[in-house]
Order: C-alpha cells, then structure tokens, then sequence
C-alpha cells in the first residue's frame, strides 16, 4: 500500500536510508492532476531511490486556495498519485505547510516546481538547516489545476 501514515513513513525512511538509498519528497495540493504534475513527479523520482510526496489535507487546500477548493477530496487525490508509477509513498498532512513533514522525515532531497523561488520555500530552509538539498524542477507550460477548471466552467 502507497498511502501510509506519518508513523509508518518514519519507519520506512528509517530502512531506506540505512540502505543507503537517496530519499526524494515533494509536497503539493494535486487538485486536478495534469501532464504538469505527472512530468515533474518522473523527473523528481529519477533524482533518488524512492519519491514520498505530502498531500494537502482538504481543509489544508481550502485555507490554500480558498473555499471553492479542493475539487477532489483528499482520499481521492492520494490515490490517483499512488496510482502513478513514479510516486512510491503518499502521506496526507494538515498543516498550512509541509515543514514538519520535512524536519521529521529529512529527506536527501527536496523537490518543487518552477513556479517557486528556493528562498520563498520554507521548507528548502528546513532542509538546508540537516544538509538536505532542493531541486526545483521545470515548470511545464501552461498546465495547472486552475485553469483546467476554468475550461471546464467556461465550457470550452
Ligand atoms: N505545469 C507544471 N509543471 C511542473 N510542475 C508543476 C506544474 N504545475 C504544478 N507543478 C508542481 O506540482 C506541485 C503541486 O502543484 P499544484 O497542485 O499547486 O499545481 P497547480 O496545477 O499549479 O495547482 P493550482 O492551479 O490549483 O494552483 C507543486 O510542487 C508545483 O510546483
Ligand atoms: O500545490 P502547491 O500549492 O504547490 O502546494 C503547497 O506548497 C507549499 C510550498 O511548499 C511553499 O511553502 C506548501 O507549504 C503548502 O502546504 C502546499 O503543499
């Protein structure tokens, strides 16, 4: 099973890297996933061993990205990414922000898109402080949740 609780993922953290495999997480909301997503999660898989990617509780996504979001709940949206061959492990998290995800587990590698700045990341902070590197990944033009909704709202 992909989608694991906090607990387990220290767990099994705790094994990868004792057999000295590069850890790679990545966090995100993953609304209404699209080609975006699925090329940035297959580029930040080929930096490691095993990708964990945070997911956005519902009410995390709605204090994100206001009350209209998410258009899929959390179970829903955790396993359409465990359903992804690039994506080893989900864990839902409810904070505003993924960096308690980031200090407990303390991947090698923390992953972004381009839409983001490293220093605007908090949780590039948290990393840099264990040694932990990011990596942003290109951003794929014009693909995004929003505007897929849009379309659809618009009907065209
Ligand atoms: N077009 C894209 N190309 C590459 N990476 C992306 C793209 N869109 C989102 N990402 C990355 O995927 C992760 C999840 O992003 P998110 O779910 O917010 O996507 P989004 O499509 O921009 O959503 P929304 O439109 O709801 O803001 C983030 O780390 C983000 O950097
Ligand atoms: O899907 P999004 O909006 O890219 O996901 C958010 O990313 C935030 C980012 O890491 C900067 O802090 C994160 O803090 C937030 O919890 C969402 O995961």
């Amino acid at each position: 099973m992909k989608i694991v609780s906090r607990e387990q993922l220290i767990d099994i953290v705790t094994k990868l890297k004792a057999a000295g495999k590069t850890v790679v997480f990545t966090n995100g909301c993953f609304d209404v996933l699209h080609v975006g997503h699925v090329r940035y999660l297959a580029a930040a898989r080929a930096l490691g061993d095993c990708l964990i990617v945070g997911l956005n509780s519902d009410d995390s996504v709605r204090g994100l990205k206001g009350p209209t979001r998410p258009v899929n709940a959390e179970c829903d949206r955790a396993e359409v990414l465990a359903a992804l061959a690039a994506v080893d492990y989900v864990v839902i998290f409810p904070e505003r922000t993924a960096e308690s995800l980031v200090a407990t587990l303390r991947p090698d590698i923390y992953v972004k898109g381009g839409d983001y700045r490293v220093e605007d990341l908090p949780e590039a902070k948290v990393a840099a402080a264990y040694g932990g590197k990011t990596v942003l990944i290109p951003e794929v033009p014009g693909r995004s949740s929003t505007k897929i909704i849009e379309k659809i709202k618009n009907n065209r």
